[in-house]
């Protein structure tokens, strides 16, 4: 089954060549799959109806451009649309208040509020060069004020003690006034989540947000909630003036659809993405490139064209024409495939563009494992001659194949194993290039020249 939104849009595509519009009736069939790929992201159903009206407007009558098909045309228009639906460029902290600039943290038990409250005081002292203050204002789970105390630590701020038998107003109070006399730049506010939405937690949160007057209300939501983050969400909406977001978890398998239908219902600014538990796993988000996650293609503009930046067509060409006659894939082509690879930025370059999901199954320590290996096989293939490298026989059955490998090894600076292994992956590869010599790989290679075009799509919506 085709996966990705670009994937089964060009399948439809296919029943419908030569329609160089998006028109009524195409687009009708296009926008279903479109939905499909938004609620599977889990954004949710009335966001998504609100997303597909809009999209389907300014998809209707569109001009496809050059070697675009229709499917890749509205691919483009779909994600221009989400993007600027989750909000183009960035926003940090907003600051400009008289200090203590005042933040307070809202969200559902187990959003990750504490976790997030120590990520950001790290990012403000770190980045904004500010002196922070956090206070717990969660005065029914003790826990909750010693998470807070060590994490704050580990951030480098000061925390300041609270105790369950204060009332949260106190609490806020008396951190303010310290604040104030200790000339911090902020202070942090973190509040008392509940596991669903209650009044006396809403009472709470409004009393505290009276109070304090803060700068900053972030609603803090676990993109892994999925569909039920638009209740929540609505819930807090309804009971503060938010001025921010910050998504929680986005490391997880979530395709993140959370972000559409948080950031529609709010009407607040996304600002930061939590990716792991650690104190430093907080990046500035970033709408655009998240709007390919929740489509399911990642990065997959930028790979295209990095791809086809490296990739060498006519080479490409020369080598499927070798192949098909019977010439043989050589040691010189494999030498080529490393240096095309080279060229495109290397593994780990392509790995950060391909869908979060696929690349977290890589890990880094895979990646530089495999960049490290990479290097030596080409310096093993620099260190033989043009002969052996045209010849693969000559090593693997040659008469003076062990001298050969080893005058090899000596000047790749490797040992005799590493050559053999070399040779045992050149063996498989050359298998696998002959199973796709019957035109796979130039049917692979074509394709992906083709999708070039997506890019310049930025004028059509
Ligand atoms: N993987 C991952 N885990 C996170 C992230 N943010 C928070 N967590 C984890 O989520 C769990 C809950 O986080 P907390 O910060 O304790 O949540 P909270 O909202 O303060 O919860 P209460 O204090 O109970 O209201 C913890 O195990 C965190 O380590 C994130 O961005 N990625």
């Amino acid at each position: 089954m085709a996966s990705t939104l670009t994937d089964r849009l060009s399948l439809l595509v296919k029943t419908m060549r030569g329609q160089a519009r998006i028109t009524e009736s195409n687009v009708q069939d296009m926008l279903r799959e479109v939905r499909m790929a938004l609620l599977e992201a889990d954004v949710a159903l009335p966001v998504v109806r609100d997303f597909i009206a809009r999209v389907k407007e300014k998809a209707l009558g569109a001009e496809v451009v050059g070697s675009l098909s229709p499917g890749q045309a509205l691919v483009g228009i779909v994600h221009k649309e989400l993007a600027a639906t989750m909000g183009e460029g960035v926003s940090d902290i907003n600051l400009a208040a008289q200090p203590p600039a005042v933040i307070l943290m809202a969200g559902l038990q187990g959003a990750g509020k504490t976790t997030t409250t120590a990520k950001l005081t790290k990012h403000l002292i770190e980045k904004r060069k500010k002196k922070v203050l956090t206070v717990s204002a969660d005065v029914y789970r003790p826990a909750a004020i010693e998470q807070l105390k060590t994490v704050t630590a580990q951030a480098g701020g000061e925390w300041f003690a609270s105790s369950p038998d204060q009332k949260p107003r106190e609490i806020a109070l008396a951190a303010l006034d310290y604040a104030k006399k200790h000339y911090f730049d902020v202070l942090l506010v973190d509040t008392a989540g509940r596991l669903a939405i209650d009044e006396a937690l809403m009472a709470e949160i409004k009393e505290l947000h009276a109070t304090l007057n803060p700068v900053e209300t972030l609603f803090v939501v676990d993109a892994m909630q999925g569909q039920d983050a638009i209740n929540t969400a609505r819930a807090f909406k309804e009971a503060l003036p938010l001025t921010g977001v910050i998504l929680t978890k986005l490391d997880g398998d979530s395709r993140g659809g959370a972000a559409l239908s948080v950031r529609q219902v709010t009407g607040a600014p996304i600002k930061f993405a939590g990716v792991s538990e650690k104190i430093d796993g907080l990046e500035v988000f970033d709408g655009e490139r998240h709007a390919g996650r929740v489509l399911g293609m990642g990065d997959i503009v930028a790979l295209v064209e990095e791809v086809s930046k490296g990739v060498d067509l006519a080479a490409a060409e020369k080598l499927a024409g070798k192949l098909k006659s019977g010439s043989g894939f050589d040691l010189n082509d494999f030498l080529a495939q490393i240096s095309s690879m080279k060229k495109m930025g290397g593994l780990s370059s392509l790995m950060d563009k391909l869908p979060t999901q696929m690349a977290a199954k890589a890990g880094q320590a895979d990646m530089d494992r495999a960049e490290r290996d990479m290097k030596r096989m080409e310096g093993i293939l620099n260190a033989m001659t043009a002969k052996e490298r045209r010849q693969p026989a000559l090593l693997m059955d040659g008469k003076s194949k062990a001298s050969r490998k080893r005058r090899i090894a000596a000047g790749a600076g490797v040992q005799i194993q590493d050559v053999n292994r070399l040779l045992n992956q050149f063996d498989q590869m050359q298998g696998m290039m002959k199973k796709m010599s019957g035109g796979g790989l130039m049917k692979m290679m074509k394709k992906m020249g083709g999708m070039k075009g997506l890019k310049g799509m930025g004028g059509m919506g």
